[in-house]
């Protein structure tokens, strides 16, 4: 039973009955959540369970995966995104996405950043690009480490800093939403602090949903949690009540650590 839908107008995505199969194999069954700028949601629940699947149907990423098929609804801003009309890669820049492993373009600091902006129309001139290149990087915590070697490549910064500039780079296209998939998984303990606090920092200004493996990570990053499991989202509440007073059974023997 699912408990907080919390359906309302100023939901930034809202998602109705969403299933998501490979193939014949159903991976996530009848998801239904409202997902608001106000704060971070965690997808928490044991492997398998379909939580990455889910996620990548909020930007159409599994449209990448031959096979992979939607059902249900996903609005944006109202909008169904899996419309016949919807530009993919505008969406894609309005939704952003963060992976597990950090993934950079093999090209300079500053291209990783300019590029988005420049195929998007977004800066006027070299200037604007500058510019919005220093705010991305100063909003992602990575400015004041890469300002002197911009044209270095992306992909010789540390693994921790490779993610904040996968984080300033999808913030580079002023996006509305983003969606990380475990991206402190590659990490050490300190570039997953310097990540959690920037989510932190970026709350409130984006829509952002976490995948998780760490229920310490949930709990410390994100203001609400859903708990999913066999593809059905169990439980969805106020991240402090989903792991002090479940209400579902499933959702207690997970935090407890009985399977998982
Ligand atoms: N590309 C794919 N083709 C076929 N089946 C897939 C594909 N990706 C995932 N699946 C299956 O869909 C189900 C859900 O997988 P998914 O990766 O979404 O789960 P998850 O909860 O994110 O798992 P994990 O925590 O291990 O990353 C699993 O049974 C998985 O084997």
């Amino acid at each position: 039973m699912v408990t907080e839908t919390n359906p309302s107008p100023e939901a930034k995505m809202r998602t109705r009955d969403v299933s998501v199969f490979y193939g014949a194999k159903q991976a996530v069954d009848s998801v239904s959540i409202d997902i608001h700028s106000e704060y971070v949601i965690a997808f928490i629940g044991p492997s398998g369970c379909g939580k990455s699947t889910f996620l990548r149907a909020l930007n159409r990423m599994n449209d990448t995966i031959p096979g992979a098929r939607v059902e249900g609804c996903i609005e944006l801003d109202g909008e169904d995104i899996y419309r016949s009309k919807m530009d993919v890669v505008q969406l894609r820049a309005r939704v952003g996405m963060v992976f597990q492993k950090p993934n950079p373009f093999p090209k300079s600091i500053y291209e990783n950043i300019a590029y988005g902006p420049r195929i998007h129309g977004l800066a006027e001139g070299k200037s604007e690009l500058d510019a919005i290149v220093e705010k991305s990087l100063r909003r992602a915590g990575l400015w004041d480490e890469v300002k002197d070697r911009l044209s270095d490549s992306g992909t010789a910064l540390s693994g921790g800093q490779q993610q904040r500039l996968c984080i300033a780079r999808a913030i580079a296209v002023q996006p509305e939403v983003i969606l990380m998939d475990e991206p402190c998984s590659a990490l050490d303990p300190i570039a997953t602090a310097r990540i959690e606090e920037l989510i932190d920092e970026l709350r409130g200004r984006y829509a952002i949903v976490i995948v998780t493996h760490s229920m310490q990570q949930a709990a410390r990053v994100s203001q609400r949690t859903a708990f999913f499991h066999l593809g059905k989202m169990v439980e969805y509440g106020h991240t402090s009540d989903i792991f002090t007073n479940p209400r579902e059974e499933r959702t207690k023997d997970y935090i407890t650590g009985r399977y998982g």
